[in-house]
């Protein structure tokens, strides 16, 4: 049977990820789905047995591998270069510290057979972001989402755990999209020639999991690529409009005063 369908995971120091990972989605996705789907690492030169671990699973049978990248590093040009190195004509991308459940990638490649784009959304009734997040981290994450709001109609474009029809991934030119940062779903929904203004999208509701192997990668400079990211989504969708702009680094400004007010101060 010929691959159908991959899952692309950027990875980063993963390496006790790796397994769980890998023996989860296999199982969820069942013998008939496991024979169509491949799995692909995208590693950056992490060094850490990472790649022996892919071998191992390898050799036990699973459609896996690891690509190491050596001249390029960071989360949205590791996913672009899986989706792109992907055989799978239903490509879908997922975090390696299982805060995405490889329970629910089976829902999301049933989603994107309908839906040129999927998305897992932490935002419906019943599912939620961690509970167990700190409150700046949820002041940045609903920041974040509210000033992506006029880019698209997808409820959690911040999210990690997504999903498309590789066909228009390759109908848009590569250089058009901005690889920097970690909001690789934003900048695709707003740039991908997509059907119907981009506004027929699957929604998958699932809970947002805790990391309980290696440490989160977010940083100061994830946070000031993505406002690089919507200044130029911003330009590109509305024109340079200087009022929205003024309005969007106003906005952010006194939310990152009060994010280093409240670190100080608690
Ligand atoms: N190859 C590669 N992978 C990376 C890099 N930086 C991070 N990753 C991988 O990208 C995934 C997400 O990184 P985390 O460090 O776990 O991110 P997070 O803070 O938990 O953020 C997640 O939640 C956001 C939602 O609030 C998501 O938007 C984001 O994509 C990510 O899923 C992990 O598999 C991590 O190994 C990098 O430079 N290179
Ligand atoms: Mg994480």
């Amino acid at each position: 049977m010929s691959v159908t369908q991959s899952v692309i995971v950027p990875a980063y120091k993963e390496k006790l990820n790796i397994k769980p990972l890998t023996t989860r989605l296999f199982a969820a996705l069942g013998n008939e789905g496991s024979k169509s789907t491949e799995l692909i690492f995208v590693d950056d030169n992490s060094q850490d047995g990472s790649v022996e671990e892919v071998e191992s699973l390898q050799k036990q049978g699973y459609n896996v591998k690891i690509i190491v990248r050596t001249a390029e590093r960071g989360l949205s040009s590791a996913v672009l270069r899986g989706f792109y190195d992907a055989q799978g004509d239903y490509v879908i991308c997922m975090d390696a510290d299982l805060q995405h459940p490889p329970e629910s990638v089976p829902r999301l490649f049933d989603s994107l057979r309908e839906n040129p784009f999927v998305i897992g959304t932490r935002y419906a009734p019943g599912v939620g972001i961690d509970k167990d997040w700190p409150l700046y981290r949820r002041v940045i994450s609903s920041t974040a989402r509210m000033m992506a709001r006029p880019l698209t109609v997808a409820s959690d474009p911040m999210s990690g755990f997504f999903g498309l029809q590789k066909k228009y991934l390759l109908e848009a030119k590569e250089d058009d999209i901005n690889k920097e940062g970690f909001k690789i779903a934003l900048e695709l929904l707003a740039k991908l020639p997509l059907p119907n203004n981009g506004e027929k999208i699957g929604e998958v509701p699932f809970s947002f999991g805790v990391r309980t192997e290696g440490e989160s990668k977010l940083s100061g400079k994830v946070m000031i690529q993505y406002l690089q990211q919507l200044k130029e989504l911003y330009v590109y969708k509305f024109g340079a409009n200087n009022l929205i702009l003024f309005l969007l680094f106003g906005f952010v400004l006194v939310t990152y005063v009060a994010h280093q007010f409240y670190s100080l101060v608690f």
